[in-house]
């Protein structure tokens, strides 16, 4: 295994190390946050709009039961929990008209365009298919924060509510691994963040290799790879640096 990545920003004598590929990763609760990326009925309900547009969601009950868990750790541990919501208001100025490539790629317009008898709501603002499963609702403290595009750094205060809070490492877990989740991650890599992907608590718009490939492009190239048993794992029993040196 290679030697643990200690970010240079986490003071000397804080850190806890997360075991990940391809190495492990030091990181400071204070300075990081766990990203819940768009696990509304869209991405994760039978109905919602994926299942709708035919990309298969009948496996997204056990990410959802992972997501609870890694939130309920995080929130403990005094991690900052920020919740995506994506999606356009109900007139889908927001979504772009015909000039716009996600005028065109959205798969959630273009099913609206093939069924004009179906209701027109699709992730759309106010909408059950924009609205939060159940399972996983913020609670207070939390940040909720909508986007309407794939990543969550484009037209949101993520990176201003981030840089505010000092927070530098993000956590991620949510739908789609190989859409929303990579676009955040990689576009978090270019603005110096530091992201880890838990692979269990994701899960791919398309066949399971989409997710493979995603957590592949993570571990190689943008980040780091762990799991929510592991991440849970450091928060409580992880020793501390300090403790390391001592
Ligand atoms: C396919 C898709 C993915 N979204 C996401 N949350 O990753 C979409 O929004 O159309």
């Amino acid at each position: 295994m290679s030697g643990v990545v200690r970010p240079e920003f986490i003071p000397a004598g804080r850190g806890l190390t997360l075991a990940a590929r391809p190495e492990p990763l030091v990181f400071d609760p204070a300075s990081t946050a766990l990203i819940v990326v768009d696990m509304q009925n869209a991405y994760a309900t039978p109905g919602g709009y994926l299942d709708l547009a035919g990309f298969d969601v009948s496996h997204t009950g056990p990410v959802i039961e992972k997501i609870k868990q890694s939130v309920a750790a995080a929130r403990a541990a005094g991690i900052t929990v920020i919740y995506f919501q994506n999606g356009w208001d109900p007139d889908y100025v927001e979504a772009g008209g015909p000039g716009s490539p996600n005028w065109h790629k959205s798969n959630a317009l273009k099913t609206m365009r093939a069924n004009p008898g179906m209701p027109q709501k699709l992730l759309s603002k106010g909408d059950w298919d924009f609205e939060l499963v159940e399972a996983l609702k913020p609670e207070p403290g939390d940040i909720v924060m909508h986007k309407p595009r794939y990543s969550g750094f484009f037209n949101t205060p993520l990176d201003s509510t981030l840089r505010s809070r000092g927070i530098r490492t993000l956590v991620f877990t949510g739908i789609a691994t190989n859409v929303c989740v990579e676009s955040t991650l990689r576009d978090g890599y270019f603005l110096e963040y530091f992201g880890v992907l838990l692979e269990d608590a994701a899960h791919q718009a398309g066949p399971r290799a989409a997710h493979e490939a995603a957590v592949y492009n993570v571990e190689t190239f943008f980040g780091w790879v762990s799991n929510v048993e592991t991440f849970c794992n450091a928060l409580v029993t992880s020793p501390r640096l300090e403790t390391q040196q001592a």
